[in-house]
């Protein structure tokens, strides 16, 4: 009886564990499908945007990128400023009139206002119209403010580490997921679709479906990976320009009241007794390649001539206690005499100009200028060629230089990229990065023309 009762007890609980056993497996395929179906969604919405810098349909992206400015001018910025009303700049040669306070220059920012959901930011809403309403301009602002934003980030986050921990084979997902939210939190590149917050669990739900080989999800992930890559070296690069920019420190309203944002950057004409400066705008093409047909005919028809020069001047000063008729001793050239040069050999005539007034003949020192010109140029062009995405459309380069030649121990002179409102994300099709390249070749072999005219 014992046995039997036993015996059929031995078969109850077999059945009962071969019952939990099944609903065990029952349970756990169908949490396997749910995790796989999850994580195929998840998979399916890492998407990288890879159209312009700054997506300027992301608002949050853009809000990110004004309050981090404006962070980053409250502490740094209100520094570099002294108690002194901010005044005209001094020495300026083109755009739109800059305003100089301690040893800053303040660049006029206009916020696409009406996206902008914080009230001190949404009040200086400008008035859209006409032109205004091309986004290409409402947005130019806030895409420089980003280019700055993102340069300042990079450079401030350690994430030196991302090569190893990038590697495509070793390194689990999670940490990189979690990296990338670091380096991108300010969302200053609206690069990723993906909500930043969602990162760490979405790569632990990923971890799993992936490592067993889910194709969908592997694909998935491995497009995105490949894309973060392009990403870190995007990131690379926005780390290197530093040094050929003018410092940046943030954002700043300077009459508090909501209607005047400004960028703070370094003033690089002050280190000079009398410096003398040019702007030239690089590249053979100055329209994004976004901007209207319109708009690109409108640009071309300005200066023609920028496609086989690679460059235009958009303006010049340079003193000579001579110009006894010019400001102050300066002798200033403008926008039209820029646009009124029409040949390469016009182009080199120019810069001869510029690199003589001053001195009168080429000597020794205009020599060491010159020379110290071209080794910028071509410090500017390695590192562009280290870029492989983004394109700078209608940027300057500034070039400074001491214009006293009784002053003694001269400062070096200072070549920096300046106005980044048009850089944009770029493909070979377009190819802006091959002519910002032709121009910054075309300019520094002309001042090797000079050299040459003057060894000559
Ligand atoms: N960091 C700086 N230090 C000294 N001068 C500067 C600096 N940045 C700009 N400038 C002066 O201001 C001028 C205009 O600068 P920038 O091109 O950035 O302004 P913009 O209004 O966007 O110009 P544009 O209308 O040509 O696009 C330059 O030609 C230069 O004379
Ligand atoms: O920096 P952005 O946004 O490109 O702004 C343009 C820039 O200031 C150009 O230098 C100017 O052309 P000029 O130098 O020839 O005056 C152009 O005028 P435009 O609108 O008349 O083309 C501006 O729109």
């Amino acid at each position: 009886m014992n046995t039997f009762m036993k015996g059929q007890s031995g078969q109850n609980d077999d059945r009962r564990s071969s019952l939990g056993l099944s609903l065990a497996f029952g349970i756990a395929v169908l949490s396997w499908r749910l995790i796989v179906l999850r994580a195929r969604e998840a998979a399916q919405k890492l998407r990288v945007n890879d159209t312009t810098v700054l997506d300027y349909s992301d608002d949050a992206c853009i809000e990110n990128v004004v309050k981090s400015a404006l962070q980053r001018g409250e502490y740094v910025g209100s520094r570099k400023l002294d108690d002194r009303r901010p005044k005209a700049m001094d020495h300026q040669v083109g755009g739109h009139p800059l305003q100089m306070a301690g040893r800053c220059v303040l660049k006029p920012i206009k916020l696409p206002q009406e996206r902008m959901s914080r009230p001190e930011v949404a009040e200086s809403i400008p008035d859209l119209d006409g032109d205004d309403l091309d986004p290409i301009k409402v947005y130019r602002g806030v895409r420089e403010l980003a280019f700055y934003e993102t340069m300042a980030a990079v450079n401030e986050t350690d994430y030196n580490c991302l090569p190893s921990l990038f590697s495509l084979s070793k390194i689990p997902l999670l940490s990189e997921l979690r990296l990338h939210t670091r380096v991108s939190s300010k969302g200053f590149f609206g690069s990723t679709k993906l909500m930043l917050s969602d990162m760490a669990s979405i790569g632990l739900i990923l971890c799993l479906p992936k490592c067993l080989g889910d194709s969908t999800v592997r694909n998935c992930v491995n497009a995105y990976r490949l894309a973060l890559l392009d990403i870190e070296e995007e990131l690379n690069v926005m780390k290197q320009i530093a040094k050929h920019t003018a410092s940046y420190f943030g954002m700043v309203n300077i009459d508090g009241q909501g209607q005047s944002y400004h960028l703070v950057l370094d003033n690089l004409t002050l280190p000079y007794d009398r410096p003398n400066i040019m702007d030239l705008k690089v590249g053979r093409q100055v329209y994004e390649p976004a901007a209207s047909i319109s708009a690109q005919r409108h640009k071309i028809a300005k200066y023609p001539e920028q496609s086989a020069i690679g460059f235009r001047i958009v303006g010049m000063k340079a003193y000579s206690p001579s110009f006894s008729d010019g400001h102050d001793g300066y002798e200033i050239w403008g926008k039209p005499f820029g646009k009124g040069l029409r040949s390469k050999e016009d182009a080199l005539g120019a810069l001869r100009i510029f690199f003589l007034a001053s001195y009168g003949t080429i000597g020794p020192h205009t020599k060491r200028v010159i020379l110290s010109v071209i080794e910028q140029l071509i410090e500017i062009r390695n590192w562009f060629k280290c870029n492989s995405t983004l394109a700078f459309y209608a940027s300057s380069i500034l070039i400074v230089y001491e214009g006293n030649k009784t002053v003694r121990d001269k400062v070096d002179p200072n070549v920096k990229m300046i106005d980044f409102a048009h850089v944009c994300r770029d493909d070979e099709e377009h190819s802006g990065r091959h002519g910002y390249l032709y121009g910054i070749e075309s300019l520094a072999s002309m001042l090797r023309m000079l050299l040459l005219d003057a060894n000559g």
